[in-house]
């Protein structure tokens, strides 16, 4: 059932409390093999100016290094000094040239000191995910034959057939958890940019550690590239990637089948989540691989999760309780990888809601596609959108291929949902006519990235539909002034607030599967989370600023949902008999314990 509670975990301790839990939780002291400048090279283990002078005799770092020994914290603040002044010297300059100077500092931290990096990342989520992660991910990937400095993760190619088991070996860290792949085929609504995708599953697995404290020790970005289709990418000299058509059929599936057993051969228990492949392989590959390894499709799975806990939180803001969820009309735009995947998810629910009618579910949802409005009559209909096409005789008024306009207009829908990744179809027509809504509070969600692919910007929203309405993006907006010191509250409508937890309960549980029961307790949990007083001031997300608290709770609901459908077989030293006696509170506090938190941990033992 839906339950909106917010659920707070007694434990919950102040934020520098749970700090000095996570830090006491790493495993013993990391004693490093390395030594002299390899230590300084080597960002997992480097402290810069950081190391304390008994590391620096035994290490073999003495004369390596300016002799004064700076702190964490001191050096911490020079970082972020020299951020700030950088914001400050390039204000005034076009957001491309800005973002990317922000991120190039960021990626050099990265590149050096990770610890640091992921201090200062935790402590600033809010500011700095949007550098490190869309929108600004977007352009890194658009740009990346430029920007490209040092590699970052594996790169698997079409012309590595039959070697991928032995290349498998050649990642220098022992064990990985949380593997983030993708082809590169569809990155955001920016299409296929072939190698060059590799920013997101990196962007996607930095968010898994400042969110999910997943060690960075133990997480591995991977691109599969089999071509691209890209022309301009073909025909540019600096490109990095394989320079031929992407492979397609069978060609294409017996490359991500090898790597899948490569990668499961020498990690078992490792989580791959699939990311930004274009719909007919992300669909494919959910059905081929999702019942033999534990891998999710983020894109289809983890967005579904938070468009309808924004669904049902839209209810609950119209002052209406969640049964009355029945009678939403939804019209969704986009009928690909993530516009089918939240109306699966939704229906789904709205079927549990209707008494287990499918029938009753599907009436109160459309779908449209590039060719408009979908239904049975359309010519070649795509079989994964059949499901949702409409009898023309329930559409009265309308004809297959409809226009949005003319399907808002004659609807009058409670959500208008974009799934597109065409920026502005939510136009000044289409967003007027969503005033005539037939709820009082209608929703429109502008989910497609990034900011320029957005189907519309929150300012336009507020200012043709009306002040009443909910917006949810999934890039992020600033809130709009609706004078009289109103605000319309812009939610960030993205699945960050979901895969982390996903992924984290996922390792945490010991399940070999993600099953349908483990993603729908994330969704319901992220649902439930927010209050009612910030749903009535249009807040149907928290803020990014308490992801790692959100992410522990959809962990741990995740973990729970495992060990109710006995899949759960228990990680580290806690076994499945330890799981299945944990109260949700216990599980919470569980899920916290094994988050990784960046501090330095001694390298050397002391004498
Ligand atoms: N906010 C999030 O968390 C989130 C998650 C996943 C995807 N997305 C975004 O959603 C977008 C789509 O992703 P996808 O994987 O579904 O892509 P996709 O390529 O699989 O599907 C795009 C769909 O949009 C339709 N479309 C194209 N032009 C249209 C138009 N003018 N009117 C109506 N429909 C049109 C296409 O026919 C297709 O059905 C991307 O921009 C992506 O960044 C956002
Ligand atoms: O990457 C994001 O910001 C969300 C989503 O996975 C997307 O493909 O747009
Ligand atoms: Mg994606």
């Amino acid at each position: 059932m839906w339950k909106v509670a917010r659920f707070v975990a007694s434990n919950v301790r102040s934020s520098s409390q749970r700090r000095f839990l996570s830090a006491a939780a790493i495993p013993g002291a990391c004693i490093v093999h390395k030594r002299g400048a390899d230590i300084l090279h080597d960002p997992w283990f480097n402290k810069d100016t950081g190391f304390p002078l008994t590391e620096r005799d035994r290490l073999g770092l003495r004369g390596l290094l300016p002799p004064r020994v700076i702190s964490f914290e001191q050096q911490y603040d020079r970082f972020m000094e020299s951020y700030r002044s950088l914001e400050k010297n390039t204000q005034g300059q076009p957001y491309s040239v800005v973002s990317l100077a922000k991120w190039r500092i960021l990626n050099r931290l990265h590149d050096r000191n990770e610890t640091l990096y992921y201090r200062v990342l935790i402590d600033n989520i809010k500011d700095f995910a949007p550098i490190i992660y869309t929108p600004t991910v977007g352009l890194v990937c658009q740009n990346y034959s430029g920007l490209f400095r040092r590699p970052r993760g594996m790169y698997f190619s079409a012309k590595d057939k039959g070697e991928m088991m032995s290349m498998i070996y050649n990642w220098p860290g022992q064990q990985v958890d949380m593997i983030v792949l993708t082809d590169g085929s569809r990155i955001l609504g920016l299409g296929d940019l072939g190698v060059q995708g590799i920013g997101i599953p990196i962007g996607k697995l930095d968010m898994y550690v400042a969110a999910a404290g997943i060690n960075p020790q133990r997480i591995l970005p991977i691109m599969l590239d089999v071509g691209t289709n890209n022309q301009k990418l073909l025909e540019d000299p600096l490109y990095l990637g394989l320079r031929q058509p992407r492979l397609e059929g069978e060609e294409y599936l017996s490359i991500v089948d090898e790597f899948m057993e490569a990668v499961h051969t020498r990690w078992p228990k490792a989580i791959v989540q699939f990311e930004d492949f274009q719909m007919k392989w992300a669909f494919e590959t959910l059905q081929r691989y999702r019942k033999r390894f534990c891998m999710f499709n983020d894109d289809v799975q983890g967005t579904a999760g938070v468009a309808l806990a924004g669904l049902l939180g839209t209810v609950r803001a119209q002052g209406r309780p969640l049964s009355d969820f029945v009678n939403q009309k939804i019209v969704v735009v986009g009928a690909g990888s993530a516009g089918l995947g939240v109306l699966t998810m939704a229906i789904q629910a709205l079927s549990r809601m209707s008494g287990n009618n499918e029938m009753v579910a599907k009436n109160q949802c459309y779908l449209l596609d590039k060719d408009g409005l979908i239904t049975k009559e359309r010519k070649n209909l795509d079989p994964a959108a059949a499901p949702f096409a409409k009898d023309i005789k329930d559409v009265e008024g309308l004809r297959e291929g409809a226009s949005l306009l003319e399907v808002v207009k004659k609807l009058k829908p409670h959500v208008l949902l974009g799934l597109s990744g065409v920026g502005g179809i939510f136009n000044e027509p289409v967003l007027k006519a969503m005033r005539e809504s037939d709820s009082p509070k209608p929703a429109i969600f502008s989910m497609s990235n990034p900011t320029m692919n957005a189907e519309c910007n929150a300012a336009d929203a507020f200012k043709h539909a009306g002040p009443n309405i909910v917006f949810a993006s999934g890039s992020p907006f600033e809130n709009v002034d609706l004078g009289n010191g109103k605000v319309g509250h812009v939610n960030q409508a993205n699945n960050m607030y979901l895969f982390p937890g996903i992924g984290l309960g996922t390792l945490l549980s010991g399940a070999h599967f993600i099953t349908d029961g483990m993603l729908q307790a994330a969704a319901e949990c992220l649902a439930s989370y927010i209050t009612d007083e910030e749903i009535q001031k249009g807040i149907l997300y928290p803020s990014i600023d308490s992801i790692r608290h959100i992410t522990a709770e959809v962990g741990a609901a995740v973990v729970q949902a495992a060990v109710e459908e006995d899949l759960a077989e228990g990680h580290g030293d806690v076994g499945p008999r330890e799981l299945k006696h944990m109260s949700k509170e216990e599980t919470v506090a569980y899920v916290m314990q094994n988050m990784w938190f960046p501090v330095y941990s001694p390298l050397v033992h002391e004498k």
